[in-house]
């Protein structure tokens, strides 16, 4: 099972890629486009995501999905939202289900 963690060491990475050399760093290259370009590319592989999971071939899924994240992490960055925004907004909600959630906005 891969380490609960490592998506921050990502988010590590993708901090520390962020001056890095654009030719030798995909990251830097991605957040050297812009937050725009950032969000367009996440929507494209949430797309390639969404393709494998429609065909039901669940190691591509797996596949893609890192990449969904790995994008994620990038639309983030270009944002100026880290992580652990996200991460304390899920918190926050913890415990609360979906349903009563939407209930109470009268939905
Ligand atoms: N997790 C990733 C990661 N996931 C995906 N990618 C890259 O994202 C790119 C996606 O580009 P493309 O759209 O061209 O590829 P594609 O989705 O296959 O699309 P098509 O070829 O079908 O058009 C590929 O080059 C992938 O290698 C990633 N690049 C980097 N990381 C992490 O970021 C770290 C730092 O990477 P650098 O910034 O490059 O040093 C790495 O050590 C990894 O931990």
């Amino acid at each position: 099972m891969a380490d609960r963690h490592s998506i921050d060491r990502l988010w590590e990475t993708i901090e520390a890629r962020r001056d890095a050399d654009p030719e030798t760093s995909w990251t830097a290259r991605l957040l050297s486009l812009g937050p725009e370009k950032c969000a367009t590319k996440f929507g494209e592989e949430a797309i390639e995501a969404v393709i494998e999971a429609v065909k039901g071939d669940s190691e591509a899924l797996a596949r893609e999905g890192a990449d969904v994240l790995y994008h994620f992490c990038i639309m983030l960055a270009a944002g100026g939202v880290t992580l652990d925004d996200v991460m304390r907004e899920l918190d926050r909600r913890e415990g609360t289900s979906g349903l009563v959630e939407k209930a109470s906005r009268g939905g």
